[in-house]
């Protein structure tokens, strides 16, 4: 757990969190990957259902965004069910849900398969250590390229960032699992600058952090509306699915004080406190292409998902 406890700031940005869709963010950084152990993104997969063939857009996209994937527990189970071609880089867990078949498959393909007994935490916060972990090693491994390189030029700077998290199969499920996995994103979050993303194939949620201006950019808003869904299987395998416009604030972990958005539908002005038993912004709509949160405490931001033709 080295490392676990430092945060960086955010992209340099004058302090400004920004949240982006994977896609988004995967075009933007790709340019600067250099070596095949750069890693902008970790895919940690639940046990939870993966929707079979054609395919799961959802799953397609982090899956394809990710540099490095990681099964908690079961959630191998679920890939291998998925789709046997998709090797995960480890699987990690108490290993009480890892069928034997499924272990024996992936261990062939050299997978790192770990075993962490720990009765006091779920799988993904197994998981998300190991995150902690590929994150202190990227930041060394960069930070000694710098090193280096200072040797032979004066003006290299370090553009160590910590990687996004996306967690895939995070809602639909068990209520305690689901409220686990909320109270994963406010544990852990925070030591990754914010970049931590919760998704299944029809919702996306994150956390806004208090006191920090924040720009909220994804796929679907007001003027952009997906191609309609369609039931032809051949269309459906050109399709892949973004977030919005369709999206929710919620103040889950305590009452929040104060909020300013623009962008919404029905923005907030900072002049109303959201809490549960008073406001909590459900069904609001993102109408512009930038979102912005300005809030006291720490708030749960939501969009649904939808299908759009790949393009
Ligand atoms: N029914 C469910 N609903 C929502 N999430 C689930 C569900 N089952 C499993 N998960 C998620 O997948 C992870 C791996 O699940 P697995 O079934 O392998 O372990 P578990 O023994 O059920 O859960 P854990 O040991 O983590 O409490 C869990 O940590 C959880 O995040
Ligand atoms: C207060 C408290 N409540 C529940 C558990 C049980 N628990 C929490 S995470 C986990 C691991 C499941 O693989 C288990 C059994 C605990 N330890 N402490």
């Amino acid at each position: 757990m080295s490392g676990c406890g430092i945060v960086k700031t955010n992209s340099g940005n004058g302090g400004v969190v920004s949240f982006t869709s994977p896609d988004l963010f995967d075009q933007n950084h790709a340019a600067s990957l250099t070596t095949h152990n750069d890693v902008n993104s970790i895919l940690i997969v639940l046990n939870m259902p993966i929707q079979p063939q054609p395919q799961s857009p959802s799953l397609e996209r982090l899956w394809r965004c990710s540099q490095h994937r990681i099964c908690a527990d079961g959630g191998a189970n679920r890939l291998y069910q998925y789709n046997k071609e998709y090797i995960p880089d480890r699987i990690r867990g108490d290993l009480d849900s890892l069928n034997e078949e499924v272990r024996a498959y992936y261990e062939g393909h050299n997978v790192s398969v770990e075993q962490d007994p720990c009765q006091d935490t779920n799988d993904l916060d197994k998981a998300l250590q190991i995150c902690c972990a590929v994150q202190a090693t990227t930041n060394t491994e960069q930070e000694a390229s710098t090193t280096c390189a200072a040797t032979t030029t004066t003006t290299t700077t370090t553009t160590s960032r910590p990687p996004r998290i996306y967690v895939y199969g995070a809602f639909g499920g068990r209520f305690d699992q689901e409220m686990a996995s909320f109270a994963a994103l406010y544990k852990w979050a925070p030591r990754f600058d914010w970049q931590m993303y919760l998704y299944s194939e029809e919702t996306c949620a994150f956390l806004l952090p208090a006191d920090r201006p924040c720009e909220i950019q994804l796929t679907f808003y007001d003027g952009k509306e997906p191609d309609q869904p369609t039931d032809d299987a051949e269309m459906m395998e050109h399709l892949s699915v973004g977030e919005g416009p369709t999206c929710g604030l919620l103040p889950l972990a305590c009452r929040c004080d104060s909020i300013t958005t623009t962008g919404l539908k029905w923005d907030l002005d900072g002049t109303i406190a959201m809490e549960f038993g008073g406001l909590v912004s459900t069904s609001n709509r993102i109408m512009n292409d930038v979102v912005t949160v300005t809030t006291s405490h720490p708030v749960i931001f939501t969009a649904e998902l939808q299908r759009c033709k790949t393009p």
